[in-house]
């Protein structure tokens, strides 16, 4: 069943700039669906008007069944807790005068009257942030530290556990990688896998690295001057019939 449904989605900026370009496409409850591009093909801000950041001009986005188009502010709220974020740069998505542990309890604080977890259970805020930390690999003394005191791939796990910690339907990963080492990278893409599993996550890889989104996904989009102009999945990735652009990535890497 489709989670998220765009339908001709386009998005103007005021400059004049056409960065989004009725773009259609399904997500599918359960699924990793990729998003590929070079830089400045719409990828980010298509993510934008998905978490209703920016407004599109014309076409629809439908979560569950709601264009999100026409929510009220209260069922926007609920839409909000539905589908979360990570950015690329863990750091300025963290407060950098915010312990990590009250990073971490933010985003329940601010659902909490409409939350009903299934995963994590809430009995205080220590256990809580236990169990967060416990999700994402993290050992439990990093809670009393600032996220200076972190490395990027620890600071992009507490990204990650703010996210999942109010179990939202679908994440938005929007480079979530970029920014760390090779290591690392390869590190927090297996733990998206496993918390996708584990917590019946949708996520939206976005990312202009085809290797990577070949390994998360189940069926890629191809997205270049604001349109969608392939889609391939992990078995026909390499086929004959690849748009002429998805081949130029695929020589790339
Ligand atoms: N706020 C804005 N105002 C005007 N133009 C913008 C704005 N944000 C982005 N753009 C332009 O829209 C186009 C798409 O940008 P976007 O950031 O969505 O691309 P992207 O594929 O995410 O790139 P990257 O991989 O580098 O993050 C680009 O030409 C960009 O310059």
């Amino acid at each position: 069943m489709s989670l998220l449904e765009l339908k001709e989605v386009t998005k103007t900026y005021k400059s004049g700039k056409l960065a989004v370009n009725k773009v259609s496409f399904n997500l599918n409850n359960g699924e990793c669906l990729g998003l590929v591009g070079e830089s400045g093909c719409g990828k980010s801000t298509l993510a934008r008007c998905i978490m209703r950041v920016e407004n599109i001009d014309k076409g629809s986005i439908v979560f569950n069944g709601e264009a999100m188009e026409k929510l009220s502010e209260r069922r926007l709220h609920h839409y909000r807790k539905k589908i979360q974020i990570v950015f690329q740069n863990p750091s300025s998505a963290l407060n950098p005068k915010l312990k990590i542990k009250d990073s971490l309890i933010d985003p329940y604080d601010q659902y909490r009257q409409s939350l009903n977890l299934r995963h994590f259970s809430f009995h205080s805020k220590e256990q809580f942030i236990l169990q967060l930390l416990d999700a994402v690999e993290l050992p439990s003394e990093l809670a009393d530290r600032y996220p200076h005191e972190l490395s990027g791939g620890q600071r992009q796990r507490i990204t990650i556990a703010r996210a999942i910690s109010i179990e939202p339907e679908l994440i938005v990963l929007d480079e979530p990688t970029a920014s760390l080492d090779v290591l690392s990278q390869k590190a927090v893409l297996n733990l998206l896998t496993d918390l996708r599993k584990t917590l019946d996550l949708s996520y939206l890889f976005i990312s202009h690295d085809l290797a990577a989104v070949n390994q998360m996904s189940q069926r890629t989009l191809v997205m270049k001057s604001g349109e969608v102009v392939d889609q391939f999945n992990e078995y026909n990735l390499f086929s004959n019939d690849r748009h002429i652009y998805t081949k130029k990535l695929i020589s790339i890497f």
